[in-house]
Order: C-alpha cells, then sequence, then structure tokens
C-alpha cells in the first residue's frame, strides 16, 4: 500500500526548535563557529581530492566582528561557501545537514572530523537574533547570494556581492529587556569568554578586534585604547599533543587556564585510548581540598570534548563519587550526542570511558603509593576522608578498588600506613588488626583501652576521622584479618595473668560491682573487671556493634536516631584505687557511690564525652579533698 509521508508543519518546527532545544542561549555561537570550522575542513578535504588545490592553512581562520551602534555581530569564515541550492537545503530545510551528508561521503581524516550532524544548530541564532542573513559565495562559483530569514515567517535568497569564497552570516541582535541581557552578545569581553570556553580548540584560527592598550606617543605614562585583531582560541588541544613534547609546566598552565582549581596540581594524567573506546584526556589529581569539597554545592565532573568542542563543562557520569576531586577533561569522537549537544543519550561509550578513567585513577593513586609517598601523603590529607566514605558508602560495592588507597596513622610507625603494611608486619600470634578511635592521635595514644595491646608489641591504627569506623565496619577484614577495636570485648590476645587474676577479682567482687551498676543504672549496661588495663583505674569501653565514637558520630548528624552504644566501665582491680572502693563498699556506702560517680566521670573524660552535670563533678572533687 502507499505511505503518505509525515508532513512537518516547518514554522511550528522552527519556533519548537528556537524555543525547546537549548537550555543555555550563548551555544549558538558555538554552533555557528563549529558550522565554519565544517567548511573550512571541507575545503581541507577537497584540497586532498585535487592536486591542483593547495590547502594553506594561513588562508583560513574564521573572524567574529560584533558592530555595537547597529546591533549586529558577524560570523565570517573562509570555507567552502554555499550555493543557492545548498542556501535552500541547508538552511531552508531543518533538520538537513550538509555536513553529515558530506561526512557519509568523505573518509574521516585524522583531526579533521566533521562537527555537524543534526542539521538543527544553525537556527540557534535565532535565541539571540531578530534577523539572521547569510551571504555565501561557494568554492568555484562566480557569484554568491544571501539569505535572509527573520525566523518563523520563511526566508528569501537574492544574488548578492561577496568579493571572497566563504559564507558571512549577519546576526541582527535582539533588544535586551529587564530579565535577558541580549547586549552580552555586542560585548567584547563576553564574546572572547564564550569562544573561549566552547571552541577553544577548534583547529582554525578564530580572529576577533580587541581593544588593546599602548602608551601614547611621546608619553610614558598616558595610555591609549586601540583595536587589533587577535586570535582568540588556543587552537590546537594540549591533549592531542604527544606526551614526549610536554613539561609538567605545560600541564600545569592548562590547570591554571581552565581554572581547574586555585592550587597547583599535585600530579597529572594524560590519557591517550584507541581501543574499543577512544578517547583523550587530561586529570588532575588537586593539591589542596577546594574550600566547598565537602558540602553539597560542590559539584563533581570533567569537561566533556565531542571533536574539540565543549559539550559539557561539567560532566557528572565521568567520575565515581569516591574520585570526586579529580579535574580535567575528556574528548572523544565516539560520543552520540543528543541533538543539543547539551546532554548525552544513555550512552554505552560515555559508560565505558568513566570505566576505564576509574581503573587508571586507581591504578595513578597505587603508583603514588609506591614511588612518590610524599606526595600521596599529602593527597590523603586532602582527599583520604572522601576514599573512606567511598569505602562505606553504596552498601560497600567499591571497597576492593578502594582498600589498597586507605591509610591510617601507626601507633608503631608513628606515620601513616597502609593496611598491606600493617598486615605484612603482624607477627604470628596476633589475630587481628587493631585500632583505636579518638579526637586527636595525641589523645588516642593516651587511651588506657590501648594498654594491653601495646604491651603486647602490637601495632595499632589510630582512628581520628568521623567515617573511620564505618568505613571499617563496612570492610570487615583485609586480607582475612579481621579488624577490632582495642575497646572490644574480645582482643584474642592469649590469657595472660592478668586475665587470670581478673577472673578470680570477678568472682571475689561481684556484689560490688553489682551495687556500682545499680549507681549507675541509667548510664551503663554493666561494670565489670578489666582485662586490659595496667596503670590506669577505669575505662569505658562498648558492648555490641555500636562503639564509643560512633555513637558520638551519630549523635552529630542532623536527624540522628539516639542511637546509643552499650556502655561497660571497667575497672582495674590492680589499681590502688580499687583498695579504696572495696572499703568504702564494705564500710561506707556514701563514699562508694561518690567514687563510682567520680569514676565513672572520669571514664567520660577520658574517652572525650562530655559529663553529665559537670558542677556536681567538681563538688564530688572538692568532698574527698576535705
Ligand atoms: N558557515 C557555513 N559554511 C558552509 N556551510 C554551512 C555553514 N553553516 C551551515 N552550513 C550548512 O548548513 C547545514 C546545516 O547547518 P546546521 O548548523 O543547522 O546543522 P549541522 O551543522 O549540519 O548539524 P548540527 O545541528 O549537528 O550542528 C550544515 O550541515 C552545512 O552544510
Amino acid at each position: 500500500m502507499e505511505k503518505t509521508p509525515f508532513k512537518a508543519e516547518s514554522k511550528r518546527m522552527l519556533e519548537m526548535m528556537i524555543h525547546s532545544i537549548y537550555s543555555n542561549r550563548e551555544i549558538f555561537l558555538r554552533e555557528l563557529i563549529s558550522n565554519a570550522s565544517d567548511a573550512i575542513d571541507k575545503m581541507y578535504y577537497k584540497a586532498l581530492s585535487d592536486p591542483s588545490l593547495d590547502f594553506d592553512k594561513a588562508n583560513y581562520y574564521i573572524k567574529v566582528t560584533a558592530d555595537k551602534a547597529n546591533r549586529t555581530l558577524t560570523i565570517c569564515d573562509t570555507g567552502i561557501g554555499m550555493t543557492k541550492e545548498e542556501l535552500e537545503n541547508n538552511l531552508g530545510v531543518i533538520a538537513q545537514s550538509g555536513s553529515l551528508a558530506f561526512k557519509n561521503e568523505n573518509e574521516v581524516k585524522d583531526g579533521h572530523e566533521i562537527i555537524g550532524q543534526f542539521g538543527v544548530g544553525f537556527y540557534a541564532s535565532f535565541m539571540v537574533a531578530d534577523v539572521v542573513t547569510v551571504i555565501s559565495r561557494a568554492f568555484g562559483s562566480e557569484t554568491a547570494y544571501q539569505w535572509e530569514s527573520s525566523g518563523v515567517d520563511g526566508y528569501t535568497i537574492v544574488p548578492a556581492e561577496k568579493e571572497d569564497v566563504g559564507t558571512e552570516i549577519v546576526l541582527k541582535i535582539k533588544e535586551s529587556t529587564e530579565d535577558d541581557h541580549y547586549d552580552d552578545y555586542l560585548d567584547e569581553y563576553r564574546l572572547r569568554s564564550i569562544i573561549k570556553k566552547y571552541s577553544d580548540f577548534i583547529r582554525y584560527p578564530i580572529k576577533m578586534d580587541v581593544t588593546a592598550q599602548r602608551p601614547k606617543e611621546g608619553s610614558e605614562e598616558e595610555f591609549e585604547e586601540y583595536q587589533e585583531e587577535q586570535t582568540i582560541n588556543s587552537m590546537v588541544p594540549i591533549w592531542r599533543k604527544n606526551k614526549n613534547e610536554l613539561t609538567d609546566e605545560d600541564y600545569e598552565n592548562f590547570y591554571m587556564e581552565k581554572r581547574f582549581g586555585f592550587d597547583k596540581p599535585l600530579k597529572h594524567l594524560h590519557i591517550s585510548v584507541d581501543g574499543a573506546v577512544r578517547y583523550n584526556a587530561i586529570l588532575y589529581i588537586p593539591e589542596k581540598t577546594p574550600f566547598d569539597y565537602y558540602t553539597k554545592e560542590y559539584e563533581k565532573g570533567l569537561e566533556l570534548y565531542s571533536n574539540g568542542v565543549l559539550i559539557m563543562s561539567k560532566c557528572p557520569d565521568l567520575l565515581p563519587d569516591y574520585y570526586s576531586f579529580v579535574k580535567g577533561m575528556v574528548d572523544s569522537e565516539d560520543l552520540s550526542l543528543n541533538i543539543s549537544r547539551e546532554i548525552l543519550q544513555q550512552d554505552k561509550q560515555l559508560q565505558l570511558i568513566a570505566k576505564n578513567i576509574k581503573s587508571k585513577i586507581t591504578s595513578q593513586l597505587q603508583r603514588m603509593i609506591q614511588d612518590d609517598r610524599a606526595h600521596y601523603e599529602q593527597f590523603y590529607e586532602a582527599f583520604g576522608t572522601q576514599l573512606k566514605y567511598g569505602v562505606y558508602s553504596d552498601y560497600g560495592s567499591n571497597k576492593d578498588t578502594l582498600q589498597d588507597l586507605l591509610m591510617f596513622y601507626s601507633s608503631k610507625e608513628k606515620k601513616m600506613v597502609t593496611l598491606a603494611e600493617y598486615v605484612a608486619r603482624m607477627p604470628e600470634a596476633q589475630k587481628y588488626i587493631y585500632y583505636a578511635s579518638g579526637e586527636t592521635y595525641e589523645r588516642i595514644e593516651k587511651l588506657p583501652q590501648t594498654e594491653l595491646v601495646l604491651d603486647k608489641g602490637y601495632e595499632i591504627l589510630y582512628f581520628i576521622d568521623d567515617v573511620d569506623e564505618f568505613a571499617i565496619k563496612m570492610l570487615m577484614t583485609y586480607k582475612d584479618k579481621e579488624f577490632r577495636s582495642v575497646s572490644s570485648g574480645d582482643l584474642g590476645i592469649e590469657a595472660s595473668e592478668n586475665e587470670e587474676n581478673a577472673e578470680s577479682d570477678a568472682n571475689e567482687n561481684q556484689a560490688l560491682f553489682d551495687e556500682m551498676k545499680q549507681l549507675l543504672a541509667d548510664k551503663v549496661k554493666d561494670v565489670r573487671v578489666s582485662k586490659r588495663l595496667k596503670n590506669h583505674p577505669v575505662c569505658l569501653t562498648a558492648d555490641g556493634e555500636i562503639t564509643i565514637e560512633m555513637e558520638k558520630v551519630l549523635k552529630a548528624m542532623p536527624n540522628n536516631q539516639n542511637v546509643k552504644a552499650e556502655k561497660v566501665l571497667e575497672i582495674n582491680t590492680q589499681h590502688e584505687v580499687f583498695q579504696s572502693l572495696k572499703a568504702a563498699f564494705a564500710h561506707d556506702k556514701e563514699k562508694l557511690s561518690l567514687y563510682t560517680n567520680l569514676l565513672y566521670n572520669q571514664a567520660l573524660l577520658i574517652e572525650g564525652l562530655p559529663i553529665g552535670d559537670p558542677v556536681d563533678f567538681t563538688n564530688d572533687i572538692c568532698k574527698i579533698m576535705v
């Protein structure tokens, strides 16, 4: 059966095109410059197939000229131009891409990939212009034609005068309103920044007459302004250059130019992949934590280019959250762009690139641990917390990637060590990887709970970040070794004399402990003999999964669920103070209550926990002084 083709209402189509495709008006310039670049590339291809033509790069450029008085912005190129028919077909038919057709007919030569493909970019001009005039003279033609349109009412084509081959597009910029600052597109500074942002790596010079200053003739102090033609774009993207030609300084300059950060990069990674997925990337590990890094305002992402044209300033999908500190850019020819070139359709290539980038960053960090420890420690100081969050979040699904990048302060080495280093040093008899939590290394060092483990000569990792214990709980083991807090009930250390004494002390003094437990009824779950204390009289530990440090962290969270650690007051029965407790239990119950409260408050202070009532506490101290 004969099929009737769909018809499109071109007026409506154009309206939709102008108002619904792009969310960002300034990209009209990117689209026109990309078209100009495509037109020059077509000349290049022509020269390839026609030996009589000589493609001298010096003759090819794009020029952007703003005329504030007449409210016009002109984009002129020395490219292949358009015949009358081409003006008709390419600019008169929405979604007709001469460039796509050209691409299909010509084999792509490296470095000269044609950008256009959808046949809509040109119409972005109507977002900022009331009237668009295109004067074009096609290569090989003596006559030029002028195409003109004010958007919805169609277009006209008339013969025109044009001396050279190429195209000139004149936009009559709309009048500004209170909300819409169209004047921006006539402003030299603004235009330069739009060109730099989106079209910096267009292969041909984008020229502009810019205002410069020079000393006035005959004067050293007075300056005058004058107009000077300058090339605005960098043209050759650094990532397309050979790594051997580039110095550290070149990479640093690119980091600064792109304003990836205000610091210096700590490390850079230049990646060129030419396999199942083709892309170039330059990635940086910054030196310092950005001031807003741990806030909601911080946006992760890499600049994304397709054929040297900026598609997205921050493409978040290229980086996992735990590497959100990485800055830089990715350029790929293989991306399937959506029509606005602003966002990407669910793109397999993008996912492949992201996966590849992730593993490159991981290997780079692992290399730094081995070969450049000082810089790694500096990096870890700035972003280690993020790696630990990475272990903890997403139900621990990234822990295998990240565990070898973690570092903690070691009681033995007095510096940051990796888990691999810790495990390699473990004596055979040591069952667990020990850790102790606290506010600072100095405070942890003095924690009574560490005494027994240290006495055994075992190394302890000091945790001072809120996320540390949560990350370790997610990790559970490293190389089959379980993590164990020095405050936990079972330290896996063989029964010592200490422990046997504790056993008999517990049996003998159960009544005393029961009474103390009653006195602290709402505060602790239990009072018991300590197997870990040597020099201190008391300490607080916790039974169950929630440790005291975790309770502190959870309490500080905005919508805390009032999760509490099951606190245990441990008593050192070898300490002299214990004799005083026993005596008080036997003869003076009031004193026992006083001592119990004092010891409990001491244990709280050692843990860095607030004591219930400081006034009561100081009064209690006074009582024993008089
Ligand atoms: N400056 C120019 N010189 C020569 N031809 C041009 C120029 N600008 C546009 N064209 C022609 O007009 C066609 C339509 O341009 P338009 O910008 O709408 O789409 P495109 O560049 O093909 O695709 P995309 O929407 O992906 O940018 C181009 O394919 C090209 O053939």
